[in-house]
């Protein structure tokens, strides 16, 4: 899991929750399968929803100049996003991310390999609606400032807790990694970030330019295009 801050800027949060106020929300049952469907209690932007292809796009072009989510979802394809708001006990119960989607507007596969939430409320305008996930070492409580994004395997088990005061409103969405495996993903990031860290303090010495080859050779390695 990664949390990512500042992905948008509070003046496009600011602008994107002013569209998104005025805007007709729908069930969110619609973008589900049966077993997600039982336990999801929220609403939605419609997935053909102008609006919501539109800030799709803004969300999109924020992420292709993020090096930090380029290092950690070595993204392939992201369906666009999508919108949902949770209000009045609204709530998401525990389920798994259906692991093929298709992008409408192309009829294109996208595996699901990581989930992201980008969140566009500020943890002080509601109560509950924290995004619970689960992995081999426990629960995870997530509840960020707006603007700031985490990202989490689609592999694991995950919930959204109801919202007993005000609205939850979020971007979701998907990508296909160009490495599917999430722990050779993750060996990978953590490798980008102490070369990172490493060339910060020492320059470009050989054994850096040694370390940046080996990074190389293991993305060749364990990458799909
Ligand atoms: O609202 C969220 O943070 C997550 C939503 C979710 O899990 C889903 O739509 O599959
Ligand atoms: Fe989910």
């Amino acid at each position: 899991m990664l949390h990512i801050p500042g992905v948008l800027s509070r003046e496009q949060v600011a602008d994107m929750r002013r569209r998104l106020d005025e805007s007709q929300w729908v069930d969110g049952r619609a973008t589900v399968g049966t077993q997600g469907a039982k336990v999801k209690q929220n609403r939605q932007l419609p997935e053909t929803s102008p609006l919501g292809l539109e800030l799709g796009q803004i969300i999109l072009t924020a992420l292709a100049g993020n090096p930090l989510f380029f290092s950690a979802a070595l993204p392939l394809r992201t369906i666009p996003p999508l919108f949902n708001c949770y209000a009045g006990g609204e709530h998401y119960g525990a389920h798994i991310d259906g692991s093929m989607r298709r992008i409408p507007a192309t009829g294109q596969w996208v595996r699901t390999d990581v989930s992201s939430t980008l969140f566009l409320c500020d943890p002080d305008e509601y109560d509950g609606g924290e995004l619970i996930v689960t992995d081999q070492y426990g629960e995870h409580e997530v509840k960020l400032p707006a603007g700031d994004l985490i990202l989490y395997p689609s592999t694991s088990i995950h919930r959204v807790e109801p919202v007993t005061r005000g609205a939850r409103i979020c971007s979701f969405f998907w990508t296909q990694s160009m490495v599917r495996d999430d722990m050779r993903r993750s060996m990978l990031l953590e490798l980008d970030q102490n070369i990172q860290s490493l060339r910060a303090r020492l320059g470009d010495c050989p054994e850096m330019v040694g370390l940046t080859g080996h990074y190389h050779n293991l993305l060749r390695q364990w990458s799909e295009v």
